[in-house]
């Protein structure tokens, strides 16, 4: 039996008892059982790879059939993403591709005052030694001068030795006393000084002007560019104020004018796919995520290398229809909103003190500002052209556009794409007065209405039963009144939306009902023949092909908001919420359908109570049973007082005696109004039904109250006779004597079943008769009666129900006659 692990149902096997192996899981005392469920254990790596190899089927079998979708998986991402990637390259491109053969010159600017661990936290803009009246002389033409330059006043300020000194307000210059201080302050309060110069002069002849500028090489906090223009101007400025020195003519300072231009620029002859080889992989991978990253990404890089810019979009230079498309993409704007708070709050690292400097933050007011200009990168060589960025307030309101502008558009799509009950809309149903309600009063003429409706027959008509050809003609018959009129309704679920093609599926062909009110009308079929696609027309949730009703005079095709009103429905799947108990349940419909709140507890007292949920009232629907849950949902249809009311199966699933209290509520709550309803219980048909439909592949077969179906497809009554199976010829022959019209259904081991037509019913009594009296005796049992037992019933409307759904499937049919015989001829033979 170890074999049995290699079986293909391993897990569940179902064995005798002779047949238990060592490893079954059942006891010892279960073996008395005739039959077992023995459960084996497979564990380890063959369970695993079994397991994932049937996931993995099951996956593949799923991808493959919804393969639209799992081709737009695929498709859609890489595409969105292509473009997009495609979009940045040109916008490099185009930002490189821009020849400045003229470049203009611009002048270099003074120092800019320093910026401190914060905005507001205090620093130092120069300190200098010696502390010496030369130096101070110098570096007070310096600050005249700057002052000139930059409107900044920055003084010279008390000297300081204390290697402790922690500024309370921003300094301008300060002496110190000398080199070493700069070293071990800058050292111990790392990023509050911007600059130190240590004067070391020569005494000539001929005199000898030194000086050392200190600096931070790394980025400071401000990212003012102390590398490049900002050392640059300190540089001028304190050549100025030495040459003023020098020349002893302080009224009037010597200055210095530096302009800087950048060189002509030629576009290159070739360009290199360098967004493309650094950002595709990360698009292909990180989907929609890309923006977010590539901002981290920009972030870093340009710390470290200065290479690419997260404000490209921004550049002058770029193409402002590249940034509009972007501004539809929610994530684009979040990510520009996030380069922009990281811009202020980024912290940089001191690479000589490996500290972290935060950056000045971000305050609200920094929402409506635009990024100073100092943080922004430079385009166009020593063009100085800055991106012209928006303030992020911007992008937050993009944003906001961004949640309207998706709304809308997934509005408009739901409507317009056909959904699973193929509704859809014109694409330019917001343009019609109707959606808005505005509705151009007419006058319903009935004649009318049913000239058109008479048009829309599709015609490929069986041949029909006569009640239903009645029942059409009643339709059509505008001096008929009634309540409900269903004319030539018909419904086509199309595999495409423009073309015809054989596997359309006539769901519903050419319904014509009528029905009165106080009438429950019982819809029976089997799975797939139509019987709730007919509802779903009926109560709006699917719009029918061609063809129309009356519903209490409301035209289903053009009143269905007034039908509403008046309607009830109970789908065939539960629409419960699991965690609303089933008063909560009441009360939220009856607040929806408007029941004044003081009528609101009697009428959740009276509901519950007819469908005995009066004990778990105060449960959620979670916790519900099928059947409850059923019940539950029939109740829900009920509220409001509607005039019709929908069913879909409203008792699948509920227990007999449940069922019945439904029943009756059912029958109770009729008067007045109009229920439909389908089933698959015949019971259920025959009690309710005052009309049964039958349906079978979107026809009506057949009409009429249950014991009009009874006797016209029940084919009358049944009687089974038992005999000795060698007296069964015997019998056989007498019968026919007595009820020639008999038809033999079955005939295994003296077990004769007949079924009697209407046509044979007058013989019916005296054949009933002859079996009472039952004189005949048996030919092979000595003194035993021919006929040992026998029994006659009327035919049930399940009966009539299978044979028409054997007619209006007659291969199926065939098939299983032939079957009958065969198992017949299996018996006759044992
Ligand atoms: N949305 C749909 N798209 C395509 N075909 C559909 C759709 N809904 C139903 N059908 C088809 O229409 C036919 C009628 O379906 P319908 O659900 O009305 O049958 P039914 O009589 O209510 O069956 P059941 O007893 O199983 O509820 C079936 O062949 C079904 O496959």
């Amino acid at each position: 039996m170890d074999n049995d692990y290699l079986s293909p149902n391993n897990g569940f096997n179902i064995q005798s008892e002779s047949e238990f192996s060592s490893t079954s899981f059942v006891s010892p005392k279960d073996k008395t059982d005739e039959k077992k469920i023995t459960i084996h254990s497979t564990g380890g790596f063959l369970l695993f790879f079994r397991q994932l190899w049937i996931m993995t089927r099951r996956n593949f079998i799923l991808q493959t059939r919804y393969y639209k979708s799992t081709l737009s998986q695929i498709l859609i991402g890489p595409i969105i993403f292509l473009l997009l990637l495609y979009i940045l390259q040109q916008a490099d491109n185009s930002q490189r591709l821009k020849a400045n053969l003229h470049p203009t010159a611009y002048p270099l600017l003074g120092v800019q005052p320093c910026q401190g661990r914060t905005k507001f936290s205090p620093c130092i803009n120069l300190m200098f030694t010696p502390n010496d009246q030369a130096s101070n002389s110098i570096m007070q033409t310096f600050a005249d001068n700057n002052f000139k330059r930059t409107g900044q006043k920055l003084n010279i300020e008390t000297s300081i030795d204390n290697l402790n000194f922690i500024p309370m307000s921003t300094l301008g210059i300060v002496p110190v006393p000398d080199a070493n201080f700069i070293y071990n302050y800058t050292l111990n309060h790392p990023n509050i000084t911007m600059f130190g110069i240590e004067f070391s002069t020569v005494q000539g002849p001929p005199v000898n002007y030194r000086y050392q500028i200190w600096f931070n090489s790394t980025l400071m906090a401000n990212q003012s560019d102390v590398f490049g223009e900002q050392i640059l101007a300190l540089q001028r400025g304190i050549d100025e104020a030495i040459v003023t020195f020098a020349s002893n003519d302080f009224q009037n300072p010597a200055t210095i004018d530096i302009k800087l231009k950048d060189w002509p620029k030629v576009p290159p002859s070739q360009l290199n796919d360098q967004i493309v080889s650094s950002f595709g992989a990360v698009f292909f991978f990180c989907a929609e995520m890309i923006i977010f990253i590539s901002v981290l990404n920009t972030i870093v890089t340009e710390k470290e290398q200065k290479l690419i810019d997260g404000y490209i979009w921004w550049s002058p230079s770029v193409d402002k229809i590249g940034w509009i498309i972007l501004m539809f993409l929610p994530f684009f704007n979040f990510g520009k909103l996030y380069l922009d708070l990281s811009m202020l709050t980024a912290g940089k690292l001191d690479q000589l003190t490996q500290t972290v400097i935060p950056g000045p933050g971000f305050s609200w007011n920094d929402l409506y500002n635009t990024i100073p200009i100092t943080y922004l990168p430079v385009y166009g060589g020593t063009d100085n052209i800055r991106p012209i960025v928006p303030p992020p307030i911007q992008s937050w309101y993009f944003l906001l556009m961004n949640i309207g502008f998706y709304y809308i558009l997934t509005w408009y799509f739901d409507k317009i794409i056909p959904d699973e009950f193929g509704n859809y809309k014109n694409p330019f149903f917001f343009l019609t007065p109707g959606y808005y309600g505005i509705k151009f009063k007419r006058n319903f003429n009935l004649q009318s209405w049913l000239n058109r409706t008479k048009k829309a027959n599709r015609g490929n008509h069986i041949e029909e039963d006569e009640d239903v050809a009645r029942e059409r003609i009643l339709a059509f018959d505008s001096t008929y009144e009634c309540t409900v009129r269903i004319c030539n309704l018909s419904k086509v679920y199309k595999k495409s939306l423009f073309i015809k093609s054989i596997l359309d599926k006539v769901a519903v062909n050419d319904l014509c009902l009528t029905l009165e009110e106080g009438k429950c009308l019982a819809l029976l079929g089997q799975n797939g023949a139509g019987k709730s696609t007919s509802m779903n027309i009926l109560s709006g949730l699917t719009p029918a092909t061609s063809g129309d009703a009356l519903l209490y005079g409301y035209s289903i095709r053009n009143d269905m908001n007034q039908i509403r009103k008046i309607m009830g429905v109970c789908p065939q799947h539960d629409i419960l919420f699991n965690d609303l108990t089933a008063k909560e349940h009441i009360e939220l419909y009856a607040g929806i359908k408007n029941i004044p709140s003081n009528e609101i507890a009697k009428l959740v007292e009276e509901r519950l109570a007819a469908v005995r949920l009066t004990k778990v009232a105060n449960k959620p629907a979670g916790s519900y049973s099928g059947g409850m849950k059923r019940r539950l949902s029939m109740l829900i249809s009920t509220i409001g007082d509607p005039k019709i009311i929908f069913m879909d199966e409203p008792t699948t699933g509920m227990d007999p005696v449940n069922r019945r209290h439904v029943w009756s509520f059912i029958e109770n709550f009729k008067q007045g109004r109009i229920i439909i309803l389908t089933t698959h219980s015949m019971e259920e048909a025959d009690v309710l039904g005052d009309r049964i439909c039958v349906m079978a592949h979107g026809h009506l077969r057949a009409l009429g109250n249950s014991m009009r179906i009874k006797n016209k497809f029940g084919a009358g009554y049944r009687v089974s006779l038992v005999t000795h199976p060698n007296d069964s010829q015997r019998l056989k022959k007498l019968v026919e004597t007595q009820v020639p019209a008999a038809k033999l259904e079955d005939d295994s081991a003296g077990s004769l079943i007949y079924e009697l037509p209407l046509s044979a019913l007058p013989a019916l009594p005296s054949f009933i008769q002859w079996l009472e009296e039952n004189e005949e005796m048996s030919d092979n049992e000595p003194g035993k009666k021919l006929v040992k037992a026998w029994g006659v019933s009327q035919k049930s409307l399940e009966e009539a129900f299978l044979r028409l759904i054997r007619d209006a499937n007659p291969e199926s049919h065939n098939g299983s006659l032939r079957q009958r015989k065969i198992k017949k001829k299996n018996t006759d033979l044992s």
